[in-house]
């Protein structure tokens, strides 16, 4: 416990973009950082243990995407690099539960269908929390929320929902999301950002958003927890919020989700990844918090990129190790 006043409710683990292949370090594409693929899995075991030796130790951990870089498909290593990442991340049953979001790295290595029956799926099986769970029956869209505690939620997003990743090539799917980046982009790679617009550099294939039967059902989700009078953590790969990341990470249609959120009082943080330089912003409109956590996979050997969330009545206290800052987030309302 980090703070001597008061006790917290409860706590959680954060960390984003472990990346992990067993490949020498390397760079982004604009070689501009450096990327530490072997180490990121050391990183991972020093959060795992802080986490293990906690007391009280978090009642969960958001992993918030991009587990292993694609970089293992072209070794066809990309099972066995996940099972060495979970084997870390979820050493036995014991363990804390881990809250899985998948990022784009996710489909560089595997499809929907694996996904969706690996361990990577952590859809909450209990008979609690059944009530709109997921966004349909039988949907494979990788979101749904739980309650660890009363009167606070977790909402996980599928922010590759509407993307070019993940889906087959003859699906309406993957027609709709590429009649829908090619209006912004059309560059011959559309993994390269279009030139003209500061915005518009979100449209490229590592991105995707949420389709509308899961904006649908995260507004239903929203109204309920209004009404509850509860407090929503919504958690999500790419970030939505322009003062949180740079445009490149922003989802697609991160307005409409950004204007969802604000017709929701429930709502007090929003948790992402995939900029692995980090962010954060409170929304002066809404007073919701939107904070994205540095990478793992950028940050140096020596370091650490993790955190434990230390949830109280009022606020939640972002206790960061190594390149992740300390937050005092405040509920506004
Ligand atoms: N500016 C760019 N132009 C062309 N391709 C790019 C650009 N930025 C990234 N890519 C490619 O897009 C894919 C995803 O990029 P990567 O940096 O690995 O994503 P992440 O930031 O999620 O780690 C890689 O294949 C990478 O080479």
């Amino acid at each position: 416990m980090e703070e001597s006043d008061s006790v917290p409710l409860f706590s959680f683990g954060v960390i984003a973009d472990i990346q992990y292949a067993d490949i020498e370090d390397g760079f982004n594409f604009t070689r501009t950082r450096q990327r530490f693929y072997r180490s990121s899995l050391e990183l991972l075991e020093r959060a795992q243990k802080h986490w293990s030796e906690e007391t009280p130790r978090p009642r969960f951990v958001l992993q918030l995407g991009d587990l292993i870089d694609g970089f293992n498909r072209i070794h066809e290593a990309s099972e066995k690099a996940l099972d060495t990442v979970l084997s870390r991340l979820s050493p036995g049953p014991a363990d804390i539960p881990v809250h899985h979001v998948w990022g784009n790295h996710e489909f560089y290595n595997f499809n929907r269908t694996f996904l969706l029956q690996s361990r990577l799926n952590s859809t909450p099986m209990s008979a609690q929390d059944q009530h709109l769970l997921t966004v349909s029956p039988g949907s494979d869209t990788h979101a749904y929320h739980f309650s660890p505690e009363p009167g606070f939620r977790f909402v996980v997003l599928d922010a590759y929902d509407e993307s070019l990743l993940g889906r087959d090539e003859c699906s309406a799917e993957y027609q709709r999301a590429l009649e829908m980046i090619r209006v912004h982009n059309q560059n011959q790679d559309l993994n390269c950002p279009p030139e003209s617009g500061f915005l518009q550099k979100r449209f490229t294939k590592f991105n995707g958003g949420l389709g509308g039967d899961q904006l649908t059902w995260l507004q239903a989700v929203l109204t309920l927890a209004d009404r509850q009078q509860g407090r929503v953590v919504v958690v999500s790969h790419l970030p939505v919020h322009l003062g949180s990341t740079d445009p490149m990470c922003l989802a697609w249609n991160y307005d409409k989700v950004l204007e969802l959120l604000s017709s929701h009082s429930s709502v007090v943080c929003f948790l992402a990844g995939h900029d692995h330089d980090g962010g954060y912003c409170l929304d002066p409109e809404t007073g919701v918090h939107h904070v994205t956590l540095e990478g793992v996979i950028e940050t140096a050997p020596e370091s650490d990129a993790f955190g434990t969330v230390y949830v109280y009545e009022d606020r939640m206290v972002l206790k960061g190790r190594g390149r992740v800052q300390d937050r005092t987030l405040m509920f506004l309302s």
